[in-house]
């Protein structure tokens, strides 16, 4: 817990609010702020009802930019901490409110589309529109973001800018910093900022970069400008294979990328993950799965380019109306996420997931060396159900490895994290830092990476931090996320 550093009380701090937004836009009912204080990093203690945070002073709902600058102006001046949030399907502890006394500014009523320019192909969204909505908009006009996170019928575009989201088919489309033409976001002081929209420029830093990814931790995105594309799905080709390993199907999804052919899917699992994603028809064996889209003649060649990669490595091929079947059930709505949390409470059993980033050279030995020392060294081993990996989204230079890990819980609820979860966490982190991969490919740092932010920048830390000294110098937003507690960041730098 962090110490409040306004002198107003909670009351005095929702009176205030009240008067910025008007009483219907800020939320004070006690089990909506609890559940506002943590995100699914404590998905366990949270089911149970467990929320030892301190919980936040109110849910400030903005309806417009102005409200947001208004709300951040207020809280810079009394010193308040702010947690931005919109979707609220964070993983990594980001929504959580450490601060006693914070605000949750919540932008899902900012959830208007605002414009879809089919000459210039993009559209602009507040950052509290849904995902899945504008995809379903889009896709009613032949147009696509190309973004498709599993998380995608809930994140919304504010979140999914904020935490460097990237979706399946990144292969072809990239990651949301790949499909943002330009943004606006409201500075803590409630300064208004808009990075226009330009096909490319070279006036100086690209600023778009200073903005996605923040986390919450250095401003709040209210409106995006995305990418689209064509929305040609007849075109599709699925493929599927069985391969002998983990690190045989990655060295066939390097042989595809560095051959020049773009699928949007190209993924390898490993034995374990195929499993329990590929029951019907993984049989024991490691899985690789791709998908070719675009122009018909694209989506043909990159397919034909594909099998004959595949020929020369062992595998068996999988029936690709299989492969197609499992993508249609892959995304995750409210449903699954209640579905979990009956299981978890019946069963006392759960999965969680960590990521991280490689270069090709250094995917076996990362993959080993985290499957053994979770083996060997983690005290709680003999409860895991489930250790594996896969790899979802490939570069020219290297990959991701996905690590998933299920397990039986035999403590406390309240102890679920750190004798479980964190241990686990830190394993596949210190791993990919040690083998000089990135701590975090795409969920965020959040409050619960932040012990490696120091070693995962290394010198270029000091980038990182003038971003925050200088564009939130009393260190009101999100604190705690991003830049470790201990970081001076309390305010502003002597
Ligand atoms: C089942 C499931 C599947 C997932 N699959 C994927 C996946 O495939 N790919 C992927 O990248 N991620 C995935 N995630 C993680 C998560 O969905 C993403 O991080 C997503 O981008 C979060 O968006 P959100 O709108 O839910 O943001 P929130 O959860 O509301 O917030 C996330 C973080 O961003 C900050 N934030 C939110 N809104 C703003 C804003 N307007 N301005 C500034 N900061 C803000 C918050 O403070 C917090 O730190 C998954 C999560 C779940 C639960």
């Amino acid at each position: 817990m962090v110490a409040s550093r306004s002198a107003l009380s909670r009351e005095e701090i929702v009176t205030r609010l009240q008067d910025i937004l008007g009483s219907d836009q800020v939320e004070t009912d006690a089990q909506a702020l609890r559940e506002a204080s943590v995100d699914r990093f404590k998905k366990y203690t949270s089911a149970h009802g467990i929320f030892d945070g301190p919980i936040p002073t109110a849910i400030a709902y903005a309806r417009s930019t102005a409200d947001v600058a208004a709300i951040l102006a207020f809280a810079q001046e009394n010193l308040i901490n702010i947690v931005p949030r919109t979707g609220r399907t964070a993983t990594e502890g980001g929504l959580e409110t450490i601060v006693e006394d914070s605000i949750v500014l919540d932008g899902s009523r900012m959830d208007a589309i605002l414009e879809i320019d089919p000459v210039d192909m993009m559209v602009t969204a507040q950052c509290g529109v849904p995902l899945q909505v504008l995809e379903d908009t889009l896709r009613a006009q032949g147009l696509t973001t190309g973004h498709s996170p599993q998380s995608k019928p809930l994140a919304q575009m504010g979140g999914l800018v904020a935490t460097r989201s990237i979706g399946q088919f990144s292969t072809l489309y990239g990651g949301i910093e790949d499909m943002v033409v330009g943004l606006e976001a409201v500075l803590p002081g409630g300064e208004v900022v808009r990075v226009k929209n330009v096909p490319r420029r070279a006036a100086g830093p690209d600023i778009r970069h200073i903005v996605i990814g923040n986390e919450g931790a250095l401003c709040m995105i209210t409106e995006v400008t995305v990418k689209v594309f064509r929305y040609q799905p007849e075109n599709n080709r699925f493929l599927g294979y069985l391969v002998d390993s983990l690190p045989a199907g990655v060295a066939g999804l390097r042989q595809i990328i560095v051959a020049g052919y773009r699928p949007s899917v190209a993924r390898a699992y490993s034995e374990e993950d195929a499993a329990q994603h590929f029951s019907h028809f993984a049989d024991g064996r490691a899985v690789v799965v791709v998908v070719a889209e675009g122009p018909r003649g694209i989506a043909d060649a990159t397919a034909a380019g594909v099998e004959e990669i595949f020929a020369d490595i062992p595998h068996e091929p999988v029936d690709p109306a299989l492969v197609e079947a499992w993508f249609e059930n892959l995304n995750w709505g409210q449903d699954k996420i209640d579905a979990e949390k009956r299981e978890m409470l019946e069963k006392a059993h759960l999965g969680y997931t960590t990521e991280v980033s490689i270069d090709w050279s250094g995917v076996e030995q990362l993959f080993d060396s985290v499957m053994r020392r979770a083996r060997t060294e983690f005290p709680r081993a003999a409860d895991l159900t489930m250790l594996g990996a896969h790899s979802s989204h490939s570069y020219q230079t290297g990959t991701n490895l996905y690590f998933v890990y299920d397990y039986d819980i035999a403590c406390e609820p309240r102890e679920e994290i750190t004798e479980y979860h964190q241990p686990l966490n830190a394993i596949v982190v210190e791993e990919a830092l040690r083998l000089g991969g990135s701590m975090v490919h795409h969920h965020g740092i959040g409050k619960y990476r932040t012990p490696w932010t120091h070693e995962e920048h290394g010198s270029a830390y000091s980038l990182l931090r003038t971003l925050k000294d200088g564009l939130d110098p009393h260190g009101i937003m999100n604190r705690g996320t991003i830049y470790p507690l201990d970081d001076g960041d309390t305010g502003p730098r002597t």
